[in-house]
């Protein structure tokens, strides 16, 4: 297999890309093509997607409002197979093209090169919205015949050029190589699947508020309304088909909130109960926080240390009508924050690779370089050595990532029981690998065959879900 390099490119100046604004239909193709692939071009600089495409809103707010689902569909999905759209760029265009017209085509091809049943647009409206949208750029339409004639060869021969992408390692899974030969490496017998999940859209989960109502009630609900949906855990049921939050019957009134099922795991496996003193120490934007409230009344403390994140997390207690002491503090620093009263429980759901979540968050494997993971690894550890002097003997302290990076994962766990004597591992689901339909196309060429051996298992049968770690530990 070749290794070709995805396209990255140095970060603009000031920290915001400015967007120039475009004579375009704002409910054509074209404008969204063009939006979307500013986003991308953002993200090659080094943003996250969310943040790039917020900026890409702000740039052109009336106009973006309209095309807004049409945009954050073309960044994500192109996000999802820029491996192979880049490579298809490398072969079909001789000298590289400037950066806007490689980000129109790379989002082009992206649609093109999806599968007819899955194809958002038909391939001739892809081509001609395409070249509308580069033509409406003063500095690009001189390379509207080329974008018109790379499209059009390209789809001329889609599958044999398809069918060739498959022996490039990037090209064929739509990661980097580093990442690839780590899930390799870490999973060997599951490496294809776990990949082939993350390209594919995770699907909207919800999380029934204990409090409001029962998944049962909850799902007769949706039926009244023509939605179906189906329970996957004690509290999360999984929508048929994505919808706008807006639109999800009792969202706006707390009754439910959007959260993947493996998420869900962390409250469930805390044990809390009535009385318990809680601290959530890394809890922005307070998915798990609002969890744990639903389930129990706990004097719980939401700790994190960005100050406009831990916002999140009271916006998010107001929608539910529950409550916590929001603070702004470092985890591995109590000093700052502690009052000295010790935790019955402390979840630690610590900053990683967000590995395990890629099919949510495509825009995470191109971000991410190798040297983050040594990194994370040490700020895990500084972490979770702060803060279990805090728990109180008998308490229990819950390690969760988001990751499926052993190194994050349970090799951490293995780690912080051989530094810590007083500390008993309890059970707990472990690594959760990220499940999928299966229908994503899996590449076929093989590549050297990987050594670890970790365990992993997945939550239920029927259960869809991301990738995440848990590990847990009673203090003596
Ligand atoms: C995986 S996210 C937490 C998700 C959250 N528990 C939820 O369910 O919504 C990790 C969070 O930890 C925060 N964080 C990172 N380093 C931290 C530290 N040293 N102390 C406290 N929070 C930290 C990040 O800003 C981020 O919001």
């Amino acid at each position: 297999m070749t290794r070709s390099a995805p396209v990255h490119r140095k970060p603009p100046k000031a920290g915001t890309p400015r967007f120039a604004t475009l004579r375009l239909a704002p409910d054509s193709l074209a404008f969204a093509l063009d939006c979307a692939a500013l986003a991308v071009g953002a993200v090659r600089a080094g943003m996250a997607l969310p943040a790039a495409l917020a900026a890409v809103q702000a740039s052109m707010p009336a106009a973006a409002a309209l095309a807004r689902g049409a945009i954050q569909d073309i960044a994500y999905r192109t996000l999802r197979r820029l491996g192979t759209a880049d490579w298809l760029v490398a072969q079909l265009v001789r000298k590289a093209p400037p950066a806007h017209v490689g980000d129109v085509l790379a989002c082009a091809l992206a649609l093109a090169a999806d599968d007819a049943q899955a194809a958002a647009y038909s391939a001739f409206t892809v081509v001609d919205q395409a070249v509308t949208a580069i033509g409406a750029r003063r500095d690009c339409a001189f390379a509207k015949g080329l974008v018109n004639a790379v499209l059009r060869n390209f789809l001329r021969e889609r599958e044999a050029w398809l069918e060739k992408a498959q022996a490039d390692v990037v090209a064929a899974w739509n990661y980097p190589v580093w990442w690839v030969e780590a899930v390799q490496r870490a999973w060997p017998d599951d490496w294809r699947r776990v990949l082939a999940a993350g390209n594919e859209p995770g699907p909207l989960t919800l999380r029934v508020n204990a409090r409001r109502t029962s998944v049962a009630e909850y799902l007769h609900t949706l039926d009244a309304n023509g939605m179906a949906a189906t329970a996957i855990g004690p509290h999360a049921v999984r929508l048929a088909s994505p919808l706008p939050v807006d639109r999800i019957p009792g969202f706006a009134q707390g009754v439910v909130s959007v959260q993947d099922a493996g998420a869900q795991l962390a409250a469930e496996r805390l044990n809390v109960r009535d009385g318990m003193r809680v601290l959530d120490a890394c809890a922005a934007p307070g998915g798990k926080t609002g969890h744990i409230l639903e389930l129990a009344d706990v004097e719980l403390v939401a700790l994190e240390s960005d100050a406009a994140r831990a916002a999140r997390i009271e916006e998010n207690l107001s929608r539910l009508a529950l409550t916590a002491k929001v603070t702004v503090g470092d985890a591995g620093a109590p000093a700052q924050w502690y009052d000295g009263k010790p935790f019955d429980r402390i979840l630690a759901d610590v900053p990683c690779s967000a590995s395990g979540i890629v099919r949510r968050h495509p825009d995470v494997r191109w971000l991410r370089r190798p040297s983050d993971i040594p990194a994370l690894v040490a700020e895990q550890r500084r972490i979770l050595d702060a803060l279990w002097p805090l728990l109180a003997s008998g308490g229990e302290l819950l390690y969760v990532t988001c990751s499926i990076f052993p190194e994050e994962c349970e090799e951490q766990a293995h780690w912080f029981e051989r530094a810590h004597e007083d500390a008993v591992r309890l059970d707990a689901p472990h690594q959760l690998l990220p499940t999928g339909s299966g229908s994503a196309a899996e590449p076929s060429a093989p590549l050297s065959p990987g050594t670890h051996t970790a365990k992993s298992e997945r939550c239920g049968a029927d259960m869809d879900h991301d990738g995440f770690y848990y590990a847990r530990f009673q203090k003596r």
